[in-house]
């Protein structure tokens, strides 16, 4: 395994709610030696770095943090993108795509050139469709470009399914793919808990998969109506990809990546490395689920279609 810590580089761009959790995340994961902070508030981008320095002084944090521009992003090892508008209560995901596209499409030019094996991560929504156009933008190879996807929403599924079966969150692989928005699905027919699968695991009667699913798909609309953002499970679902690219980990992650069979991005697992995607993990989804999977692929073509008639992309 690299031991990459104290030289390793990620930038933030934008350090808001989402920038600001995923900061916190990785200070306190000791994933690099450097983390950028870039934002195009100055004043408050510089309180962000005197705030999350504080964070850096406890202990023996082998973290350094501090404000960047955009041409010393792109020669982070890492950039994560959170730069951009987020749901008001009621709106969906997709409905952002004409405030962030834009937005995208500025701070990616400002980067440019990005250093050869740079890994940009897509965090800002709707997240799919900004790592489908991030890809064209960027010119980077597909493999390096890549949106945190549905590992959020396979860590919620993955609590309450650990409170159902009163067993650690860590013994359960359950994934919920496709979108990370509301097309999403979850992946039953492959979910196991202590490698045993979710059928004899946790008996029918035990719980309602519709209502399970429903209730981690409503987990950030109940978060944005009770505080207005989500942030501290995306923070650490940041660090935690970071870490498995920074240390080579090759983890199995449920992430946004170019699936070239549904012409988008969108969420499966993959294999997580140094060099992004190492490699796509041949799933053996059911009739229902590969159904659930087109369709999550159509919405999700049909923005990206509609915002390349809308913008100059
Ligand atoms: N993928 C996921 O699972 C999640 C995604 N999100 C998304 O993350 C995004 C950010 O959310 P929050 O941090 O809550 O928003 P926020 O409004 O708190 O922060 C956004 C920051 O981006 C900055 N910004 C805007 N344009 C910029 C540019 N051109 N260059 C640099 N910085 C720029 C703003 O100044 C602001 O500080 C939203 O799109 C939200 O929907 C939020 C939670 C989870
Ligand atoms: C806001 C968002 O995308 C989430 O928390 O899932």
């Amino acid at each position: 395994m690299p031991t990459n810590k104290l030289t390793s580089r990620i930038a933030i761009v934008g350090v808001g709610d989402v920038g600001a959790a995923a900061v916190f995340a990785l200070i306190l994961s000791s994933v690099c030696g450097q983390i950028l902070l870039v934002d195009t508030k100055e004043a408050f981008r510089d309180g962000q770095v005197l705030d999350l320095s504080d964070a850096t002084h406890r202990g023996n944090s082998s973290t350094h943090v501090r404000a960047g521009t955009y041409q010393e992003a792109g020669q982070c090892d890492i950039v994560v993108i959170t730069a951009g508008a987020k749901q008001k209560p009621g709106e969906s995901r997709l409905q952002l795509i004409g405030r962030n596209i834009g937005i995208l499409g500025s701070v990616i030019s400002g980067m440019k050139p990005f250093k050869q094996d740079t890994i940009l991560l897509l965090v800002a929504n709707p997240v799919d469709v900004l790592t489908t156009f991030a890809q064209e933008i960027s010119g980077l190879p597909k493999a390096q470009v890549i949106g945190s996807g549905t590992f959020l929403d396979s860590i919620r599924l993955r609590g309450h399914l650990a409170e159902k079966a009163e067993v650690a969150a860590s013994s359960i692989d359950a994934y919920v793919l496709g979108e990370h928005g509301d097309s999403q699905f979850v992946a039953w027919s492959i979910a196991t808990i202590g490698g045993v699968p979710i059928d004899k695991a946790l008996p029918a009667g035990t719980f309602d998969r519709r209502e399970l699913a429903e209730s981690v798909k409503s987990t950030a609309q109940k978060i944005i109506e009770a505080k207005g953002a989500t942030s501290y499970g995306i923070g650490s679902v940041v660090a935690s990809i970071c870490s498995s690219i920074l240390f080579d980990k090759h983890n199995v992650r449920p992430i946004s990546h170019w699936q070239q069979d549904h012409d988008c991005c969108l969420s499966l697992p993959v294999v997580l490395g140094r060099k992004g995607v190492v490699r796509n993990l041949p799933l053996p989804l059911d009739d229902e689920e590969t159904k659930l999977l087109h369709e999550s692929a159509k919405d999700l073509r049909e923005v990206i279609d509609g915002a390349r008639k809308n913008s100059e992309y």
